[in-house]
């Protein structure tokens, strides 16, 4: 269903390569870009910003939840037909080394090739999320970037852009902007409608954004989409 006036929902997800709940909420939506009248805006932004900000932390510091939290995304993704899987060094490689280097870099991705930000951004999860690789270094963040199919020059050119002011602004802007939606954690979906935003917290708030939004929920994988991987 059409938004009043016929024109599309628009729907942002403020999102993070560092969560993986996140990459389940972006390739949902994406599927749903095909079944949904809503026009899809991705928000690149820190969610170590987040959780500072507001003071809460990654739920994997409470040890049981770490400990469910490790089971419910092995479900989650099979469910959601994503190909996640646990890095091994969940600590070092999520919590410790986190992806500041690489959120500015999408980001720069967003402000001067925005076409790009779709597969930059799955390539990165692809890295972290999938196949247990580094994002932190600036070989990791060219090969992803490669992968997306991002000339080699330009990705060079983005990558020297990630240490300017500017890009370092806009991805602190985006992150208060989720903030000012109340935003605690990622990913934060935010949808416009009838000039009021509504913010749904995780990619298991799907179903009820569409109730909101006017639009049915099909499941994790709508037969009009297909899943990429
Ligand atoms: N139930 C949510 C969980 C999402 C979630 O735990 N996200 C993490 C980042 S990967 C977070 O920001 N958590 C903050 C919190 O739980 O307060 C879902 O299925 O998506």
């Amino acid at each position: 269903m059409a938004a009043a006036g016929g024109s599309k929902t628009l729907v942002e997800i403020f999102y993070d390569v560092v969560s993986p709940y996140s990459w389940l909420g972006f390739e949902v939506l994406c599927r749903y870009r095909h079944n949904w009248s809503i026009e899809l805006r991705f928000r690149p932004a820190f969610l170590g910003g987040i959780m500072k900000e507001t003071g809460n932390q990654p739920p994997a510091m409470v040890p049981k939840r770490g400990e469910y939290m490790m089971k419910d995304i092995k479900r989650m993704a099979k469910y959601y037909q994503v190909p996640l899987q646990i890095p091994k060094d969940f600590v070092g490689s999520v919590i410790r080394k986190g992806s500041l280097s690489a959120m500015r870099f999408i980001t720069a991705v967003d402000m001067t090739q925005p076409q790009f930000l779709e597969p930059v951004s799955r390539e990165l999860w692809m890295r972290i999320w999938s196949r247990d690789e580094d994002i932190t270094q600036p070989e990791s963040i060219l090969a992803a970037a490669g992968e997306a199919g991002l000339p080699s020059a330009l990705a060079q050119k983005l990558l020297a852009m990630t240490s300017t002011p500017e890009v370092k602004n806009r991805l602190k802007e985006t992150t208060e902007e989720a903030l000012k939606y109340g935003a605690f954690g990622m990913p934060a979906v935010v949808a416009h409608v009838n000039g009021e935003a509504h913010l749904f917290f995780g990619s298991d708030r799907l179903e009820l954004l569409g109730k909101v939004i006017g639009e049915k929920w099909l499941g994790p994988v709508p037969a009009a989409s297909k899943p990429r991987m």
